[in-house]
C-alpha cells in the first residue's frame, strides 16, 4: 500500500493542464519532493513532462472509437468508467512509487466530467482511500477568463460547480498569464471583488443591460460566501510559479476538507 499527496488538475479543453503539470514537475513539490505525472485523459496525444504513468496503458479513446464505434464524447466517458471498474491497475501503478510520493494528475478537458457526472469524483474517492491527500487545480486560461465579465462570470460558476462536485480543496489557476501584457490591469481585477468586475463592465457600456443585471447578482453571491478565488501563473516567472506552488502545497495537506472556512460560516449563518 502506497500513501501520499496529489493533484488532480483539471479545466477546459486548452486551459494549459498539461503546460501546468509541465511546470510543476519541473518546480518539485511540498519540500521539493520529486513528482510524479499520471496522464489521465485517454485522448491525450503529446505532453512535455516526464509521463510516470499513462491511462492510455489500460485503455485509449482512439482504441474504443475504432473497436466500438463510439464517438469522442461517449467514448471518453466509456475510457473513465472503464479506468473506474479497473482502479487495481492504477493502484498496481502507484504502489511503484515510494511511500509518500507526491503525484499530479493531468485529466481530462472535458468539462461535464466533474461538473454534473460523477465518475471523477468516485475516481478520486478511491485514491484516497489508498491514503492520498488529493487537492483540486482548476485551469483557466487568464486570456480568455479576464477579457470580458461574461467569461469571468462563467469560468467562476464551471470551478464553482466543479469544486461542489468534486469535494476537495480546491485552488483556481489563472494559466498563461505570461501572455497578459496589462498584468498590473489583471492584478487589480485579481485583488477586486467581483462585483467590481461587473461595474467596470457597465462603464465600458458593451454589455447587454438584461444580464449584466444577472452577472451583479451572480458576482454578489460569489463575492458574499467567499466561493471563488484565483491565483495567477505566469510560468516565465519563477517567483509566481514558487507562489502557485506553495498554496497548493498548502490545500494538499488538508484533511477531512469540507467547504472553504468563509462559505462554511457564511452558509451556517445564513441557516441562523
Ligand atoms: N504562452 C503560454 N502558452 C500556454 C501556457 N499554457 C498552455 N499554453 C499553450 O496552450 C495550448 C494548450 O495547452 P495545454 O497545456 O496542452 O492545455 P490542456 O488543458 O492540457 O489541453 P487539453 O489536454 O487538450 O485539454 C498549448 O499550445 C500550450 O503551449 C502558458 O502558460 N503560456
Amino acid at each position: 500500500m502506497s500513501s501520499g499527496f496529489g493533484q488532480l488538475v483539471i479545466g477546459p479543453a486548452g486551459s494549459g493542464k498539461s503546460t501546468y503539470c509541465y511546470y510543476m514537475q519541473e518546480h518539485g513539490g511540498l519540500n521539493r519532493k520529486t513528482v510524479k505525472v499520471c496522464n489521465l485523459d485517454p485522448a491525450a496525444e503529446n505532453f512535455k513532462y516526464t509521463c510516470d504513468i499513462d491511462v492510455r496503458d489500460l485503455i485509449s479513446l482512439e482504441d474504443v472509437m475504432e473497436e466500438l464505434e463510439y464517438g469522442p464524447n461517449g467514448g471518453l466517458i466509456y475510457c473513465m468508467e472503464y479506468l473506474l471498474e479497473n482502479m487495481d491497475w492504477l493502484h498496481d501503478e502507484i504502489c511503484e512509487f515510494a511511500e509518500d510520493s507526491y503525484i499530479i494528475f493531468d485529466c481530462p478537458g472535458q468539462i461535464e466530467l466533474y461538473s454534473h457526472m460523477t465518475i471523477m469524483t468516485q475516481i478520486t474517492n478511491k485514491i484516497k482511500s489508498w491514503g492520498y491527500n488529493l487537492c483540486a487545480v482548476f485551469c483557466c486560461d487568464a486570456t480568455i477568463s479576464m477579457s470580458h465579465s461574461n467569461n469571468f462570470i462563467s469560468n467562476s460558476l464551471v470551478s464553482l460547480s466543479t469544486m461542489m462536485q468534486i469535494e476537495l480543496p480546491h485552488l483556481n489557476v489563472l494559466t498563461k498569464c505570461d501572455l497578459i501584457e496589462d498584468k498590473k490591469g489583471m492584478e487589480r481585477i485579481m485583488d477586486s471583488d467581483p462585483t467590481q468586475l461587473i461595474s467596470n463592465d457597465k462603464e465600458a457600456s458593451k454589455f447587454n443591460k438584461k444580464y449584466h443585471g444577472l452577472n451583479s447578482v451572480i458576482a454578489n453571491v460569489l463575492e458574499d460566501f467567499s466561493l471563488i478565488r484565483f491565483v495567477s501563473l505566469d510560468v516565465t516567472d519563477e517567483e509566481s510559479i514558487e507562489r502557485v506552488m506553495n498554496e497548493v502545497d498548502m490545500l494538499v495537506q488538508y484533511k477531512d476538507y469540507a467547504l472553504p472556512d468563509d462559505a462554511a460560516y457564511n452558509l451556517q449563518d445564513e441557516e441562523g
